[in-house]
């Protein structure tokens, strides 16, 4: 492909990015699989260089921008190298016409932009937000005997964490394929070292997913005690079992909730955990590094039905822990509504809980808990409080 074709193919690809933020379909990374899958011509250099075309419009636009075309004017409007391009030749985007425009730039759109900075998010820290992650990942203690790190890491924060360049191919290391490193951003890391499991203990983790902290858990434990993955989401949580097989961790209990009577599930565990992770589902304004044009999707009705959700699991969660056990909650988010705020409101509602700050090696106080951003730490943004049961 010549440079103009790419950054046509950019414009179209943004396009179907566009619709699909408005319609709520598919994100990004798939739909940019999907549109190379149907055009074999592409090469790989063709095909790495249209998506970093189209994810540096991402990147530029805060507001969802009228057309992809509009997106990549706005990369132009920055870089007389791309305008060039746009020379209206063989498989070229057309010339630009007058008075035409580009896209408005911005971090986020308006709404988003005023939430963050009435949650204490310096401009600085919100733009850091759209920078390019990293590729960490987490030494699996579980199976250290095998480990042979890949070349070119360095040390993170996280106790456990390795960090390696984005373009990384880790799942071809043999470190990978032995189980003896999983993928996992530092930030998420540091969230299942707050939980502080330890062999012999029974933890809950009430938003698994497919698993990741519960593996973080399970290799904390020592694989002794009783650990429970639990979520709503059948496809994710049957994920769970292989990458524990892989991984080497035993006797992970999981339990597929009911949404609205995940009480009723868990109901032989009321009062009786040492410990549950509420890894809550959130508006993921910590992870715009991974997912710049989730930024586009999220409406301000959305992010209320996640606070409302994270609120009720918190109360859920809170059944399930003993006196003198933990709960700790995690949103990789920077919002208040689903941070300090989220927090304040648990502790009214249940006098017989405190919070501590959770003693981590990065991160800085927000409300009674945890803040954990790109900018400040090199992770994904995240909250994580630990709070205590008294009585
Ligand atoms: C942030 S994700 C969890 C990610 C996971 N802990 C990990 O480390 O990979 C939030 C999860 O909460 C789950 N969820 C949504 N509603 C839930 C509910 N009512 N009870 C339990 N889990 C729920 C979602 O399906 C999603 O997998």
């Amino acid at each position: 492909m010549t440079p103009a074709a790419r950054v046509q193919a950019a414009i179209e690809i943004l396009d179907l990015v566009i619709e699909a933020a408005r319609a709520n379909g598919a994100p990004a990374d798939r739909l940019i699989a999907d549109w190379f899958r149907s055009r074999r011509f592409a090469g790989s250099k063709d095909r790495r260089a249209v998506r970093e075309l189209a994810y540096r419009a991402i990147r530029a636009c805060g507001e969802v921008p009228e057309t992809g075309r509009a997106a990549m004017l706005r990369i132009a409007a920055q870089e007389p190298e791309v305008a060039a391009l746009f020379d209206g030749s063989s498989h070229a985007p057309d010339p630009v016409a007058p008075g035409e425009a580009a896209a408005e730039g911005g971090i986020a759109p308006a709404w988003l932009v005023d939430r963050l900075a009435r949650s204490g998010v310096s401009q600085i820290e919100a733009a850091s937000l759209l920078d390019r992650a990293p590729l960490d990942v987490r030494v699996n203690t579980l199976r250290a005997g095998r480990l042979a790190l890949p070349e070119g890491g360095e040390r993170t924060v996280a106790p456990h964490g390795w960090r390696y360049p984005p373009e990384t191919r880790i799942e071809q290391a043999q470190a990978y394929l032995d189980g003896a490193i999983e993928v996992q951003d530092s930030g998420s890391q540091l969230a299942c070292e707050a939980v502080g499991a330890k062999p012999g203990e029974t933890v809950i983790d009430l938003c698994a997913g497919a698993g990741g902290k519960t593996l973080a858990l399970a290799a904390t434990m020592e694989n002794r005690g009783t650990l429970i993955a639990c979520d709503t989401d059948r496809p994710r949580l049957s994920r769970l079992a292989p990458r524990a097989r892989r991984a080497g961790a035993t006797g992970i209990e999981i339990a597929l909730l009911d949404p609205g009577r995940e009480a009723l599930a868990l109901e032989r565990w009321q009062g009786a955990a040492d410990a549950v992770l509420v890894d809550a589902p959130c508006s993921g304004t910590g992870t715009w590094r991974r997912n710049p044009e989730a930024r586009w999707r999220l409406t301000p009705k959305q992010l209320a039905r996640y606070v409302e959700l994270q609120a009720r699991l918190l109360d859920v969660a809170a059944g399930l822990v003993r006196p003198g056990g933990r709960l700790v909650f995690v949103t990789c988010s920077l919002l208040d509504e689903e941070g300090a705020d989220q927090t304040r409101s648990f502790l009214a509602r249940h006098p017989g809980w405190q919070a501590e700050t959770p003693a981590l090696p990065a991160g800085t106080p927000r409300g009674s808990g945890l803040r954990l951003s790109p900018h400040h730490d090199g992770t994904d943004g995240f909250f994580v409080a630990r709070l205590t049961r008294l009585c």
